[in-house]
């Protein structure tokens, strides 16, 4: 297995809310980023989108080096080919377990025999994932969180064939970004969305059903139990058809307690799927 010591260049694929911030944060430690999505308009806005977040975080002055430089760090892609010489690959693509088996299948064909592949999924299995490959026992879970360069906690997910280092590996990449990390198995949703999901869900739901208005349900829960953001903001923050794919699985794999809120359906049905289209509980500019 290749060790942190000796990567020097990150691959990363998709370049959507959560692959542009992964691609963003290796390149603020210092390794090289290779970033990957299907059109070239989607690498375009996530450099957009890394522009911006940089030069936010210059105006703080929360950055260690030239945002310029940074950003040179990180070229952009749309042939997979391209990630032949990245030392790790980190997958932050559609939470979709076709699309993700396929990736990971092309990606240990492009890639050297010894390097980790991970995958920033929400909820699905990473055993399944990597028994798309014959790689298995160098593919684990990278689950970053969004914001991505501002979130400090990073869940690294065990599979059943993960090998203990590229656990290891997983954790010491991720406080080399600065973060901190936590472990969890390889069950649906591990900590994080196992339990926010059906918080988010219950949000919609109650909301739904009149218990309050939108702003009152997100304000009685920040006020109330001391949680940054709502649950239909924090909804619309992700996306809501990330949120909807996640509980989709936990509801599969979990059961009822799990079942998605219709008006979650619904609005994603509709194409309001929260910031990132400018409309999903709440209007964006
Ligand atoms: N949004 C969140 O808050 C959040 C948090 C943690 C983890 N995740 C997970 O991260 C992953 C990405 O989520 P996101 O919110 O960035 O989604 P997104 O919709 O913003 O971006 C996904 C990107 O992947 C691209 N893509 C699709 N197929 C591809 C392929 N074959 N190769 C390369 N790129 C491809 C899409 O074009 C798109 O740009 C999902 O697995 C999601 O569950 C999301």
């Amino acid at each position: 297995m290749r060790e942190l010591s000796e990567v020097e260049t990150v691959g990363v694929v998709g370049a959507g809310t959560m692959g542009n911030g992964i691609a963003q944060v290796a390149a603020t430690a210092g390794y090289d980023v290779v970033m990957r999505d299907i059109e070239s308009a989607f690498v375009e806005n996530g450099f957009d989108a890394i522009e911006s977040s940089l030069s936010r975080l210059d105006g703080k002055d929360a950055l260690d080096d030239d945002p310029n430089a940074i950003r040179e760090r990180i070229t952009g892609t749309t042939d997979l080919a391209d990630l032949a010489e990245c030392d790790l690959v980190v997958e932050a693509a559609l939470e979709d377990m076709s699309v993700k088996q396929e990736i990971f299948a092309d990606l240990e064909a492009v890639t050297d025999d010894d390097v980790v592949l991970a995958t920033n999924t929400s909820t699905l299995s990473i055993t399944t994932i990597a028994s798309a490959t014959e790689r298995e026992d160098l593919v684990v879970g990278l689950h970053f969180m969004n914001p991505v360069p501002i979130m400090t906690g990073v869940e690294v997910v065990t599979g059943e064939k993960t090998a203990p280092a590229a656990t290891a590996f997983a954790h010491a990449f991720a406080e080399d970004l600065d973060k901190e990390t936590w472990e969890s198995d390889d069950k649906p949703g591990f900590v994080t969305n196992r339990v926010l999901m059906p918080w988010i869900n219950e949000g919609i739901r109650a909301y739904d059903e009149g218990v309050a208005s939108k702003e009152d349900m997100d304000k009685g829960m920040k006020l109330g139990t001391n949680v940054p953001m709502g649950p239909l903001e924090l909804a619309d923050h992700i996306g809501l058809d990330i949120c909807l794919d996640a509980s989709e699985t936990l509801h599969e794999e979990l059961g009822d307690r799990y079942k998605p809120a219709y008006l979650l359906k619904r609005k994603v049905a509709a194409g309001d799927l929260g910031k990132k289209t400018g409309a999903g509980f709440y209007e964006y500019e």
